[in-house]
C-alpha cells in the first residue's frame, strides 16, 4: 500500500475526524440524519497551478489571492522555486491560508531536480518551463507517477528541438537540458491520453521565440474544459491565443502580463460534498460558487439532477437537495447513462453515487482515467465489488448495477478521488475503512475536517 504523507502546515488533515481513525485506516462516518450543511472550500488546484506557472513566466510580480495550499500546489511552487522563481507568503483574507506573491526569475536556471509527486499538472506543465531555463532539470515523482503517460510532453519538446534525455518509455524520470530559449513554431502532438499535454505547452508558448502553432493528431481529446481554462488564464494575462479550429491552437510570442488574481474555490472538490446530499438526504450548500467559470466542476449543477437531485442557485451559493426517497425504501437516486469525456475528474465520485442508485448506470468516455493517479476504472470496480457491488469494467467506462453493499476495506491507491469516493459510500454503508485518507492532501488537506463539519 502506498501511503500519502502530506498535510498543509496550518491544517491537520485529520482534524475532528481523528476519533474515527483505526489501525487500518479511516472509518468513514455514516450519515445518521439528513444534512443541512453550508460549506466553503479552498482554491482550485487547476487554477492555482496554472496561475503559478503564468506568474513565474510573467513580466513582473503577481499575487495569487486565496490559492490552494495542498501537496500538488506546493510541489508546483517547489518546482518553480528550483528554477529560480521567488515566492513570498502574504497574509490573506481567505479562510484557507495565505495569499502568495510570485516573483519571476530574471533568468530561469536549471541544474536541478523537480519532484512531481503524483501531480499531472506539475509533470506536464513544468517541462516546457525547464526548456526555457538554462541547464539540466531532471523530473521524477512518486512510484505511481512513473506509470503516468508523458510521451505527449517528451515527444513535443524533442520535436521542438529541445535536448531531452529519457529511456524511450515516454514516462518519468527524464532530464530536460534547457538552453535558455525555445524556438517554437509548428508542432503536432497526440494528446489523447491527457489534455495536460496541450495545456502545458500553451502555458509556456508565449515565451517561445516564434510562439506555437499546435495541432492535436489523436482521435479524441479528453477534458476540453481544462484546455479552455488554460486559454482563459492566458488571455487574462494579455497573451494572444486562438483556437482557429477544434484541435488546433495558435499562441503568438509576447509578454505574459503580471496580474493579481483571485483563485476560485475548487468545484471538482465540491463533488463529494454535493454528492453527499443525495446519499444522506437533506441538502448541501457550497458558498463562493462563481457566476461564470471554466472549471469542469461547474457541470455538477447539470449532472446531479440526472441522478434525481434538485439544484438551486442563490447569488454565490449552490445548493443540492436530495431526491425524494422511493416507496420501496431506496434513496430515490436514479441510474444514469453518461458520457463524462469532458469531466473525467468527476467520474470517481459520480461512480460512487451510481453504486448507491436504485437502477443501473453506464458511464462512458472515460478510458483516459486509467492514466490518472491510478487506473481509476480498475480501482473503482475492485473497491465497489469488494463491498458486494456489481461493477463491470468496459474499455471506455463502467457499468454499475444496483447491489446491496456491506462494510469492509476501501483502498485509495494514493488517489484523492478514490479516497473521497470511499467516504461517499461510507455515508450509507457502515464499516467502510479507507486505507489512506491522507491522499486527499493532494488537493484538499482539510477533507476529513470538512466532512465532519458537513455531518455535524
Ligand atoms: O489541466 C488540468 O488541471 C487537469 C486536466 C485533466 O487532466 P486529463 O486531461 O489528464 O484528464 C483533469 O483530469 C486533471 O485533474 C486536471
Ligand atoms: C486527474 C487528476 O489529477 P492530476 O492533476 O494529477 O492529473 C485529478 O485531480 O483528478
Amino acid at each position: 500500500m502506498q501511503i500519502s504523507r502530506y498535510s498543509a502546515p496550518e491544517f491537520d488533515p485529520y482534524g475532528e475526524a481523528r476519533q474515527t481513525e483505526t489501525d487500518d485506516g479511516w472509518r468513514a462516518p455514516v450519515a445518521t440524519a439528513p444534512l443541512s450543511s453550508v460549506l466553503a472550500l479552498p482554491g482550485s488546484k487547476s487554477l492555482t497551478n496554472r496561475e503559478l506557472v503564468l506568474a513565474a513566466l510573467a513580466d513582473g510580480p503577481s499575487t495569487l489571492r486565496a490559492p490552494l495550499w495542498s501537496r500538488d500546489s506546493e510541489l508546483m511552487i517547489e518546482g518553480l522555486r528550483a528554477l529560480g522563481t521567488g515566492f513570498e507568503r502574504v497574509a490573506g483574507r481567505g479562510g484557507f491560508g495565505d495569499d502568495l506573491r510570485v516573483l519571476p526569475a530574471s533568468e530561469l536556471l536549471g541544474s536541478t531536480t523537480i519532484d512531481c509527486g503524483l501531480a499531472g499538472t506539475v509533470m506536464r506543465f513544468l517541462p516546457p518551463v525547464a526548456a526555457l531555463a538554462l541547464g539540466p532539470t531532471t523530473f521524477d515523482g512518486d512510484e505511481g507517477a512513473r506509470r503516468r503517460p508523458m510521451a505527449g510532453s517528451v515527444l513535443a519538446l524533442q520535436a521542438l528541438g529541445v535536448d531531452l534525455d529519457d529511456d524511450g518509455r515516454g514516462a518519468l524520470p527524464f532530464t530536460v537540458h534547457g538552453a535558455g530559449r525555445v524556438e517554437g513554431g509548428a508542432l503536432e502532438i497526440d494528446a489523447s491520453a491527457s489534455s495536460q499535454f496541450v495545456s502545458g505547452l500553451l502555458l509556456s508558448a508565449a515565451r517561445f521565440e516564434r510562439g506555437l502553432d499546435l495541432t492535436h493528431t489523436g482521435d479524441r481529446l479528453p477534458s476540453m474544459p481544462h484546455i479552455e481554462m488554460t486559454i482563459e488564464t492566458l488571455s487574462a494575462r494579455g497573451v494572444d491565443v486562438q483556437s482557429p479550429e477544434p484541435g488546433r491552437w495558435l499562441v503568438n510570442p509576447g509578454a505574459i502580463r503580471a496580474i493579481d488574481v483571485d483563485i476560485e474555490p475548487d468545484l471538482s472538490n465540491a463533488a463529494p460534498f454535493l454528492v453527499a446530499a443525495l446519499v444522506a438526504g437533506g441538502s448541501v450548500t457550497i458558498t463562493g460558487w462563481p457566476a461564470e467559470t471554466t472549471q469542469v466542476g461547474a457541470q455538477l449543477a447539470r449532472l446531479l439532477p440526472l441522478f434525481g437531485a434538485r439544484v438551486e442557485r442563490d447569488a454565490d451559493r449552490l445548493t443540492v437537495h436530495a431526491p425524494t426517497p422511493g416507496d420501496d425504501g431506496g434513496r430515490g437516486i436514479l441510474g444514469v447513462e453518461l458520457d463524462l469525456s469532458e469531466a473525467g475528474e468527476l467520474a470517481p465520485n459520480l461512480v460512487a453515487l451510481a453504486a448507491l442508485a436504485d437502477a443501473p448506470s453506464t458511464i462512458l468516455g472515460i478510458g483516459h482515467i486509467r492514466h490518472h493517479e491510478t487506473d481509476r476504472l480498475a480501482a473503482l470496480a475492485a473497491e465497489i465489488n469488494g463491498l458486494g457491488g456489481r461493477v463491470t469494467e468496459l474499455d471506455d467506462g463502467l457499468r454499475i448495477e444496483p447491489a446491496p453493499l456491506h462494510g469492509g476495506p476501501w483502498r485509495a491507491y494514493a488517489d484523492h478521488r478514490m479516497a473521497t469516493s470511499g467516504a461517499i459510500i461510507g455515508l450509507a454503508v457502515p464499516g467502510v475503512i479507507v486505507d489512506d485518507i491522507a491522499s486527499t492532501g493532494k488537493t484538499l488537506p482539510q477533507f476529513t475536517a470538512l466532512w465532519e463539519q458537513m455531518l455535524a
